[in-house]
């Protein structure tokens, strides 16, 4: 089991999100950062879809990122410390609320300026295999005046929402129950980098 402050598993718990600013060191970021500007100079990246199956579609009203899929079992990957880490953390999820997690599904995803991803829920109706979601902010610097923010919305008592915003800051790690919480990007003003991930009950078909 890995040493993830309690804190992050009581607030995933209790709000179905958590967050921290520590966990990932910063040479895991520096060097993913490198591995996906290198995709995406190679011209890896491509535009991200929104929908499911044959009606997928390019709708960058909708989400505006492009994205590269990472396979966690090949190189460069599959001896990084953040994707020990991810097995790591399925591992004691697993031990923990019996999840049942078999497999993590990840990409690279780059936002222009002007891009966002508006709000949804990563577990799709029709293939409710998503469970956890997690994110890594590859950011260098990043501002309050930058935008990009992630938009979190929790049901709150009688009904009201609450929203809460996090700035994409370098090294921030975020998860969250992709079930439950609906989110949103909103629009940034610069280039947005970060790696997506999700972890499933079921072995992924990437796509
Ligand atoms: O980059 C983020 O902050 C979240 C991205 C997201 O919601 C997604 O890719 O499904
Ligand atoms: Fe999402």
């Amino acid at each position: 089991m890995i040493a993830l402050p309690d804190q992050l598993f009581t607030s995933l718990e209790t709000s179905g999100w958590a967050m921290s600013d520590a966990v990932i060191p910063v040479e895991w970021r520096h060097s993913l950062k490198e591995v996906s500007q290198t995709l995406f100079e190679a011209g890896q990246f491509h535009d991200a879809l929104i929908g499911q199956h044959a009606s997928r579609q390019k709708n960058t009203d909708i989400r505006g990122d492009s994205i590269c899929w990472v396979d966690p079992h090949l190189p460069p990957y599959v001896t990084h410390p953040f994707f020990l880490f991810l097995a790591d953390l399925r591992q004691t999820l697993n031990q923990t609320y019996f999840l049942g997690l078999r497999s993590e599904e990840l990409h690279f995803a780059r936002y222009g300026s002007g891009y966002g991803y508006k709000k949804h829920l990563d577990q799709h109706r029709n293939c409710p295999h998503r469970k956890i979601s997690v994110v890594l902010y590859l950011n260098d610097d990043w501002g309050t005046d930058d935008g990009g923010e992630l938009c979190l919305y929790e049901e709150g008592n009688a009904g009201l929402e609450r929203v809460t915003r996090l700035l994409p800051t370098p090294g921030r790690f975020v998860m969250f129950r992709s079930d439950q919480i609906w989110h949103e990007v909103l629009p940034t003003r610069k280039t947005r980098w970060s790696l997506t991930g999700w972890f499933r009950d079921d072995q992924p078909i990437a796509g």
